[in-house]
């Protein structure tokens, strides 16, 4: 279907004829922009069994001292240092009861793992090294028991109200095993953000639908949902827009409806039928920018909606989409819930990448761990950025900064993951 220009309701005339190509933000002041326009995510509590991998924001301090009192590090028994090597035993000092008392200095008590030390004992001999007949424990010939050897003072991990976590811990399996540990059951972490992605464009058909020579399958929304999942970041409601301005402002409409992030794919570059840029500033999402000097994804734009909704439209091609999402949505995201982590990592270059003289180059890579300890990224040139199929071997996208020549084999060049 054909929209002249003078037919769309959300054009105004000064809309009708096409802006000069404007000039494009390097790579780092779109990533500022970004950073200072989304909105910190609010917090909420969840119970200990969902807050794996979520956000911490409070700080979680030792509930007592650590651990809570002399604990006893071997099976064996307890006895005062300077006791002599045959020992009546007096009695059996299991975990979970309180601290029996060696009243008797030439005597001992019987202890296991994870118990209390018995009160006047301060040495533990590990149950290897005696034999134990009618009662009586007999230390292994010149065996010297060393003094407080194999016990746990109390308070020497840590001691009651030290920081144990920050906010802005992704909360890891040790994490957790912390905050169980010191009788956290519910803790705050960020909220998660109410997403949207949005696709656009009359070419796109579902997944499990027929496909004429001329349709394309929708792929970029399987892959942003995926690596949202992958993150952490939950659901995202999904939408698909025709190249239609009235199907297309109606479609953002419910997308931008009480989200905290929108994330469209194409529509936003040059052609007759790109409305995205035009239908989001109608509807009032304030532009920050379109185009950043990179390759690929140079049309990527992104806007502040009229509630505060952070609007990314990254442009269409497959690569392009991924690219622009991994480097710009996710650390955004990732931003906003308050996470100190980075997601960009350092690494090795395996071979020359070549630079491009004006533009941020991201290139697909796929990962080694060589047994030096190095990490390589291996490229994999794309012909083009619709070039997705064989993507899916890859780990992620290295950055590599403008330039003349190549960037040499070898050389440190920043990788962010999908
Ligand atoms: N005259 C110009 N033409 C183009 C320019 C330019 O600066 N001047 N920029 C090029 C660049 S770079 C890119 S990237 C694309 C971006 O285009 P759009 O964002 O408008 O995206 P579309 O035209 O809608 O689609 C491009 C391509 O991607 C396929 N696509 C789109 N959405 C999906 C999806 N959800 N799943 C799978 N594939 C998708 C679509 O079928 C097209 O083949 O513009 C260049 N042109
Ligand atoms: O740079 Mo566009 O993002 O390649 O095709």
């Amino acid at each position: 279907m054909l929209f002249p220009y003078g037919t769309l309701p959300f054009y105004k005339p000064d809309m009708m004829s096409r802006p000069p190509q404007e000039s494009a933000l390097g790579v780092a002041e779109a990533e500022t922009l970004i950073r200072r326009t989304l909105r910190p995510l609010g917090t909420e509590r969840v119970a200990l069994g969902a807050a794996a991998g979520r956000i911490l924001r409070e700080t979680i301090a030792a509930e007592r001292d650590q651990p809570p009192y002399d604990r006893v590090m071997m099976d064996g028994i307890a006895l005062r240092h300077g006791a002599p090597a045959r020992l009546p035993i007096l009695g059996t000092q299991r975990a979970g009861m309180p601290a029996l008392n060696l009243t008797d200095p030439s005597g001992c008590i019987e202890t296991m793992t994870g118990a209390m030390c018995p009160a006047g004992a301060d040495t533990i001999v590990p149950v290897e090294r005696i034999t134990r007949v009618d009662g009586v424990a007999t230390l292994e010939p010149g065996y010297t028991p060393v003094p407080g050897q194999f016990i746990h003072r109390r308070g020497s991990d840590c001691r009651a109200g030290e920081a144990l976590l920050s906010p802005g811990t992704r909360l890891s399996a040790p994490a957790l095993a912390v905050l169980a540990g010191n009788g956290v059951a519910e803790v705050a972490v960020s909220r998660r953000p109410r997403l949207a992605i949005l696709s656009t464009g009359d070419e796109l058909v579902p997944v499990d639908g027929p496909v004429r020579d001329w349709e394309i399958r929708r792929s970029n929304e399987e892959a942003i949902a995926a690596s949202l999942a992958l993150h952490g970041f939950g659901e995202a409601e999904r939408f698909w827009a025709p190249d239609d301005p009235d199907a297309t402002m109606a479609v953002m409409t419910r997308a931008l409806a009480e989200r905290d992030v929108v994330i469209l794919s194409g529509g936003v570059s040059m052609g007759d039928f790109d409305y995205v840029p035009q239908a989001l500033e109608q509807l009032g999402v304030r532009r920050i920018f379109h185009r950043v000097a990179q390759r690929p994804g140079r049309p990527l734009w992104f806007g502040l909606g009229p509630q505060g909704q952070a609007v990314f439209a990254l442009p269409g091609n497959p690569v392009s989409a991924m690219t622009c999402f991994t480097r710009y949505v996710l650390p955004a995201l990732t931003a906003a819930e308050g996470a100190t982590e980075s997601r960009a990592v350092p690494l090795a270059l395996a071979e020359d990448a070549p630079r491009l003289p004006d533009l941020t180059r991201f290139m697909p890579a796929r990962l080694t761990h060589a047994a030096s300890g190095q990490t390589l990224a291996h490229l994999l040139p794309v012909s083009t950025s619709g070039d997705f199929n064989h993507l899916g071997s890859t780990d992620g996208i290295v950055e590599i900064p403008p330039g003349d020549g190549a960037a040499p084999a070898g050389s440190a060049v920043t990788f962010h993951g999908w």
